[in-house]
């Protein structure tokens, strides 16, 4: 069974394909990676896979009414606007909306989200004065408390420290080990080399590679899609992967 299967996507700005016939399917356990450098089109793919911009082809969260996709799929969009000065706990229970749980279930749903995102402490502080990477987090357990079979999210662990960084994609990959999918953009190539069963490497608007991290993060990609020289090295530690150089 997949969440998400794109047929042919494209989405065109002007005459100017932006994603150009793009074609997946993801699968429950996978935690994938979406790369690619700045323009490629992540953004526009991922919003084009919900309905959220129109498009020729088909996704299959695209064709569900609005109640059905937010039971299947949470979104974090790239901009962490919070627009009122309400209390986090207040915040995170929004992602409930689309549920129609008990309030023992809801605040359980919440209490649950808050301490993946190590944020307990913060429950009661009002959203709008914390600091950007509090917000991130934030923004990120409201996704969570959603508790959907798909969390989809444009660079959510841009501006998070080193260890919220790390924290963040563990949660990730252990939502996909726990049977859910995981789609999510990141500039991070050694965060990605670490914790996505898979990456889906995006050039001008197509799918240059789709694979495991190892086979789609080789020098020919990297310097291809990105222009740059990697170290790429498996460690009894895991992956390790270090941008070297620019080509040009
Ligand atoms: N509303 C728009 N009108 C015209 N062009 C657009 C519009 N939105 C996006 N684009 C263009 O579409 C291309 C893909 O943009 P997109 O935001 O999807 O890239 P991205 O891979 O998410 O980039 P980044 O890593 O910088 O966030 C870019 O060249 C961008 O300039």
């Amino acid at each position: 069974m997949s969440l998400l299967t794109l047929q042919n996507l494209s989405v065109k700005r002007g005459a100017c394909p932006v994603i150009d016939n793009v074609s997946l399917t993801l699968h429950p356990g996978e935690c994938v990676g979406l790369l690619g450098p700045n323009g490629a089109g992540k953004t526009t793919l991922m919003r084009a896979a919900l309905g959220l911009l129109s498009h020729e082809g088909t996704s299959s969260l695209a064709q569900m009414t609005s109640m059905e996709r937010a039971r299947a799929c949470a979104w974090l969009p790239q901009a962490r606007e919070i627009a009122w000065p309400v209390s986090v706990e207040r915040l995170v229970r929004l992602g409930r909306l689309p549920h129609s749980g008990t309030k023992a279930e809801n605040a359980a749903a919440v209490a649950d989200a808050l301490a993946q995102m190590g944020l307990e402490a913060y429950a009661q502080r009002t959203a709008t004065q914390l600091s950007g990477g509090e917000q991130a987090r934030v923004l990120i357990a409201r996704a969570l408390a959603q508790d959907t079979p798909m969390m989809m999210a444009d660079e959510p662990i841009a501006g998070l420290d080193p260890a919220a960084q790390i924290a963040t994609m563990r949660v990730f990959s252990d939502l996909a080990a726990s049977g859910r999918t995981v789609l999510t953009s990141l500039h991070d190539l050694g965060l990605a080399a670490r914790h996505c069963t898979r990456v889906i490497l995006l050039h001008r608007g197509a799918i240059v590679a789709d694979g495991a991290p190892v086979d789609v993060m080789t020098p020919q990609n990297l310097a291809e899609v990105f222009g740059i020289l990697a170290h790429y090295e498996m460690t009894d530690r895991g992956p390790v992967f270090q941008t070297l150089d620019t080509l040009t």
